[in-house]
C-alpha cells in the first residue's frame, strides 16, 4: 500500500490534477490542506482521500497506479476496523456488536499522506497538533518516523515498527465511553528526511463535518460514574 501511494503522489501534477477537488462529497480526492485559507500555516504534506465504507468508489474511479492495492487494502482495513469495534465493545463489558450497530461508527475513509522532504522544518509541521474527531483511526506508516503523541505534556515519538499499525482513539470514542478511552493529541513533524508516507483510515466519517451531538452510552454511566462534560 505504501508503494502504491508513493506511485500516486510521485506522478506528474498534471495527472494528479484530475483528482484535485474541495468537493467532499466526491469519493476519491487529491488535496493538500483541508483548512486552506483558514489556518495560519500550511501543513507540509499532500493527501489522497478515498471512501472505504459503506459505499466505496467504483475501482474505475481510483488512480490506475494504485487501484488494485487500494481496493485490497480498503477491504482488509475495513475488516480490521470492524474487529476493533467489536473488541472495544467487549472491553467495556458491552455486547460485541454494540459499536458496530451504531451506523456512524461503521463509516470509513482513508487519507494517504505524502510528506515531502522539508528544507526548513522548523517553520512548519507535517500535520499540526490535533485529536482525531472520530471513533478510531488505523495508521500505517513507513520507516521514516515523525509521528508524535502528547503524553503528560511531553511530545513522544511513535517509532515505526515494521508490520505494525498504530491505533488512535478519537474524540467520539472518548465521548461515548464517558472518558474510558482517551482521545490522544498527536502531530507529525516536518523533516529534512523524506518523503514520509502514511495511510490513516478513519472510522467514523468526519466528512462532511456535521453538528451531530454525541452522548455517553447509558450502560457506562452510574452514580459513581456520572457523565463528563467531554
Ligand atoms: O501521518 C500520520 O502518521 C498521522 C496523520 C494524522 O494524524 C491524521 O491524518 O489524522
Ligand atoms: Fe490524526
Amino acid at each position: 500500500m505504501i508503494e502504491g501511494i508513493r506511485r500516486f503522489h510521485e506522478q506528474d501534477a498534471e495527472v494528479k490534477k484530475e483528482y484535485y477537488t474541495r468537493d467532499f462529497t466526491k469519493k476519491v480526492i487529491f488535496l493538500s490542506n483541508f483548512d486552506l485559507f483558514q489556518a495560519s500555516s500550511a501543513s507540509w504534506r499532500d493527501a489522497l482521500l478515498s471512501t472505504i465504507t459503506p459505499n466505496p468508489p467504483d475501482p474505475i474511479q481510483l488512480p490506475l497506479v494504485c487501484r488494485d492495492i487500494v481496493v485490497e487494502y480498503s477491504k482488509q482495513v475495513k475488516h480490521l476496523g470492524y474487529t476493533l469495534l467489536e473488541l472495544l465493545s467487549e472491553a467495556l463489558g458491552l455486547e460485541p456488536n454494540h459499536f458496530k450497530n451504531m451506523e456512524f461508527a461503521k463509516q470509513g475513509f482513508f487519507l494517504a499522506q505524502y510528506y515531502p522532504s522539508c528544507p526548513e522544518p522548523e517553520l512548519t509541521l507535517g500535520t499540526k497538533r490535533h485529536t482525531d474527531p472520530n471513533f478510531l483511526t488505523i495508521v500505517l506508516q513507513d520507516q521514516v518516523g515523525g509521528l508524535q503523541i502528547l503524553h503528560e505534556n511531553h511530545w513522544m515519538d511513535v517509532p515505526p515498527i515494521p508490520g505494525a499499525l498504530v491505533i488512535n482513539t478519537g474524540d467520539v470514542l472518548q465521548i461515548v465511553t464517558n472518558g474510558r478511552f482517551k482521545s490522544v493529541e498527536h502531530r507529525v513533524l516536518a523533516q529534512h528526511e523524506g518523503p514520509r508516507i502514511s495511510v490513516a483510515s478513519f472510522f467514523n466519517s468526519c466528512f462532511p463535518p456535521s453538528s451531530k451531538v454525541y452522548t455517553p452510552i447509558k450502560e457506562l454511566l452510574s452514580e459513581e460514574n456520572p457523565p463528563n462534560d467531554k
